[in-house]
């Protein structure tokens, strides 16, 4: 049976590309924020929801991290990595060496992204943050009159119609996101097109109050169970300054043994903690002619 998926729209932007690849028979549905996407899962509306969750460049993508830990209740299903490639996209009608943006449109990891190439190649144009980079392409496509640019990828060019003026602007060639796939019950992938990689499991710890070493011991809890973390975060637990939440990624999936073990000794270190998700990992590979294209122009 067809799943319903909430992603981050409107059409063409990463989160959509990210959906198509691993859910390439289900059934789109696009909000127009990370929390509409979380909500509509979270209220029954759709079945699953996509969000992206952490960029190689600029690093967690809190709005995220923040519903997930205070928010909603809902288990992480799976994750997916995928190539991330920037372009600088302007209307037909504006596609002329002289024509110059008073402003570029985008969202606030797609902007950050690029940061060195707008700071060297665009300095003293003012950016603006939109919902998505897809977002931002609808504004180039419906303000032909305007003096705007967007940052956007290359489905977004084609599916809004607007003229790529300069390819890969993005600062690093290793530009990948990672997005989450939530749901409250389980997620069939069928016919994925990524790659499957291992497993992953999410803890979320709260530290007890004021207790020296405490993060040393959480950390030796994983550590003399040889349990291989591939991220640690923290965020705010919003109580009051200097109180934090840990996000810890295992690189397992949940077992009977090590992982049940390392939380029992968390708990009676005086820690809170629960299990955000234990789920499949995925990646999409970067095209060979992709990556050619990244090393050219930079
Ligand atoms: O805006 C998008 O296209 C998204 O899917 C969020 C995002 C923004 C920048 C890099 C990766 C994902």
């Amino acid at each position: 049976m067809s799943q319903s998926i909430a992603f981050l729209g409107p059409k063409a932007t990463f989160t959509d590309l990210a959906v198509s690849r691993l859910f390439p028979d289900d059934t789109k549905i696009a909000m127009s924020t990370i929390p509409e996407c979380l909500d509509a899962v979270s209220e029954g509306q759709t079945d699953l929801a996509v969000v992206p969750i952490e960029n190689a460049l600029e690093g967690s993508v809190n709005i995220t991290l923040d519903y997930l830990v205070h928010e909603v209740d809902l288990p992480i299903r799976g994750e997916i990595i995928t190539p991330i490639q920037q372009h600088i996209m302007v209307h037909p009608d504006n596609d002329s060496p002289a024509f110059l943006p008073e402003t570029i449109y985008s969202h606030s990891h797609a902007i950050a992204q690029c940061h060195k190439f707008l700071h060297k190649e665009l300095s003293g144009i003012r950016c603006e943050n939109t919902t998505s980079t897809a977002a931002a392409a609808k504004i180039v496509k419906e303000n032909p009159e305007r003096k705007i640019a967007a940052i956007a990828n290359e489905m977004a060019a084609q599916e809004y119609g607007l003229q790529i003026t300069k390819h890969n602007i993005h600062d690093f060639s290793h530009n990948h996101t990672k997005f989450v796939v939530l749901s409250k019950s389980e997620v069939q992938y069928k016919n994925t097109t990524a790659v499957p990689q291992g497993y992953k499991t999410t803890l979320m710890v709260m530290l007890p109050a004021d207790h020296s070493g405490a993060l040393h011991q959480v950390l030796s809890a994983f550590a003399w169970r040889k349990l291989n973390l591939s991220k640690i975060e923290s965020r705010p637990m919003k109580t009051g300054l200097g109180n934090y939440i840990f996000i810890i990624d295992l690189e397992m999936k949940m077992d009977d043994v090590l992982v049940p073990g390392a939380i029992s000794e968390l708990e009676a270190l005086g820690c809170k903690v629960s299990l955000l998700g234990s789920y499949p990992s995925f990646m999409v590979e970067e095209a060979a002619d992709q990556a050619e294209v990244s090393l050219k122009t930079r």
